[in-house]
């Protein structure tokens, strides 16, 4: 059973359709990382799963329900979206009892989160003093507190030094490896590699793609496919690949100007690697450029994009 289940989830702010048609499951003991470029809609379908926002048209349930239509929310889904929410002058301690008690959730439970989170020695103090990094903590504690079998997450490592990311990925690992569900939205793709298991990308408000982070990879390399060669006389190279039908282009000239590298795409790196011996020419480099989850994500998010910087990052990339 799919434990939050997206169907036809669509919102307008004016004439703009932030969110459209949207569809997409999260299944049980899994991480499924939710990824689009900014203003894709990412914020706006998280808040519509958890009843803070209305959605025009479609489905957002939890559990099979709608978030409002569970009597105890805070135990079936646990939430992250604005980690300083909490009052400023209450301690953590006093901001979870406060959460707890409103919930009617045991308070005993405030210190096992505040353990889980790494919070128990700045219990006391108080939260408008705390650095980004530990108001995610402490919004993770209360998303833990009522013992949910679903997380849902709004950029959680946001904040978080390396080693606060790391430990976020082990303790997200951890909450799935326990059979609960965990949608977690970002923008840190490597992170996403190492941390998801599935991932849901959505550039405009629509579905791009969800898949495994393994299918994900192969987007871009089947789609691709480019190997990089370099060899000492390029001219006779191109001419040679190109005759045996592939496309090649040039590659960014790197410190050896003598050889500079080609991208060819259309023969895979044995046909290529025969091609030349018979040829007898001379090879310094015979490379498959293998996606990354980044490169795809480019690929799949390409045109979907809204707010783009000068910088191209997949030209800027190439080679
Ligand atoms: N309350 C609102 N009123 C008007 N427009 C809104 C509102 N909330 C969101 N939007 C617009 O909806 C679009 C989607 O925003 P949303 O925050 O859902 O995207 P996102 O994918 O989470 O982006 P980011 O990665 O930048 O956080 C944006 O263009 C945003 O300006």
């Amino acid at each position: 059973m799919s434990t939050i289940e997206i169907d036809d989830l669509t919102k307008a702010y004016g004439k703009k359709r932030v969110v459209d048609g949207l569809s997409f499951t999260v299944r049980p003991g899994s991480v499924t990382g939710f990824l689009g470029p900014n203003g894709a809609g990412k914020s706006t379908t998280l808040r519509m799963a958890l009843g803070l926002t209305r959605p025009d048209r479609g489905t957002a349930r939890i559990q099979g329900r709608s978030y409002h239509e569970h009597a105890e929310p805070l135990r079936v889904v646990g939430a992250l979206l604005d980690a300083r929410w909490a009052h400023p002058k209450r301690s953590a301690r006093a901001h979870l009892t406060w959460l707890a008690h409103s919930n009617r959730i045991d308070t005993g439970r405030v210190d096992e989160v505040l353990a889980r989170v790494g919070l128990t020695e700045v219990a006391e103090q108080r939260v408008g003093g705390f650095s980004l990094g530990m108001s995610q903590r402490l919004g993770l504690a209360g998303a833990l507190l009522g013992d949910p079998g679903i997380l849902i997450l709004d950029e959680p490592a946001n904040g978080l030094d390396p080693e606060g990311i790391a430990w976020m990925r082990g303790l997200l690992r951890q909450l799935a490896a326990e059979g609960r569900s965990v949608l977690v939205s970002s923008h840190l793709l490597a992170e996403m590699a190492q941390l998801a298991d599935e991932v849901v990308v959505i550039g405009r408000g629509r579905l791009i793609k969800q898949c495994s982070i393994a299918e994900l990879t192969t987007v871009d390399a089947s789609a691709a496919g480019e190997v990089l060669v370099r060899g000492p006389e390029p001219g006779r190279l191109r001419e040679l690949l190109t005759h045996a039908g592939a496309t090649v282009t040039d590659g960014v000239p790197g410190p050896d100007p003598s050889a500079p590298p080609l991208l060819v795409t259309g023969l895979s790196c044995e046909d290529i690697g025969r091609a030349v011996a018979g040829a007898g020419l001379v090879l310094f480099e015979l490379t498959p450029r293998r996606g990354t989850v980044e490169d795809a994500y480019l690929q799949l998010t390409g045109s979907s994009v809204e707010y783009r910087g000068s910088v191209r990052p997949a030209e800027e990339r190439a080679v």
